[in-house]
């Protein structure tokens, strides 16, 4: 396991790479390629142009599925609040053409958690797509969609899950893990 720490507005973001096996990345990559996504991820309620996306079954994420239980394992070596209920855990779909927008996971003043994986199998920097995070508008850090990789940050600031390039010939998949404080 290889941490980095990044800090926005006090708040801090874990980058955290080398966490599960080759072979349980590729794994999992090849069985969302076959999910059955539908096209209704919105940003926000404005947003005109939803991307793909697939939920999971809440009851069954942190028991049943490796990428779960290690959400919930990283969140609780990372973050110190103890109560914290998943609500939310899903993949999204997007491709060169998509649009994304900024937007937090949750209002300014909650302390939501979202933890997110990385399922492609192989990213080239050159394809873009990183998630990008702002401070009063404008972006602190961009953190690159590298297979296997987790990042865990406060729902509350201010982020972007951005498009990728045009030489990018792969969907790009990640999985957004949510909890809530209880
Ligand atoms: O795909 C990403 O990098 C970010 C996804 C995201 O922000 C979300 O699902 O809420
Ligand atoms: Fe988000």
């Amino acid at each position: 396991m290889l941490v980095k720490t990044e800090t926005i507005a006090g708040k801090n973001i874990y980058i955290i790479d080398n966490m599960l096996p080759q072979e349980e990345v590729l794994d999992f990559y090849n069985i969302t390629c076959d999910l059955p996504f539908s096209r209704k991820e919105k940003d926000s309620h404005a947003d005109e142009y939803p991307i793909f996306s697939i939920d999971f079954n809440i009851e069954k994420f942190e028991t049943e599925l490796l990428i779960g239980k290690t959400a919930r394992d990283l969140l609780n070596q990372f973050i110190a609040i103890e109560e914290m209920s998943l609500y939310r855990a899903y993949i999204n779909m997007c491709h060169y053409g998509d649009m994304a927008y900024p937007h937090r996971d949750c209002s300014v003043n909650k302390n939501d958690i979202t933890v997110l994986y990385y399922v492609n199998k192989e990213w080239d920097y050159s394809w873009g797509g990183e998630t990008l995070f702002y401070e009063n508008k404008e972006t602190k850090l961009g953190i690159l969609p590298r297979p296997g990789r987790f990042v865990i940050f406060p729902g509350a600031i201010e982020h972007n899950g951005s498009i990728p390039s045009r030489i990018c010939k792969s969907s790009r998949f990640t999985m957004a893990i949510k909890y809530q404080v209880r």
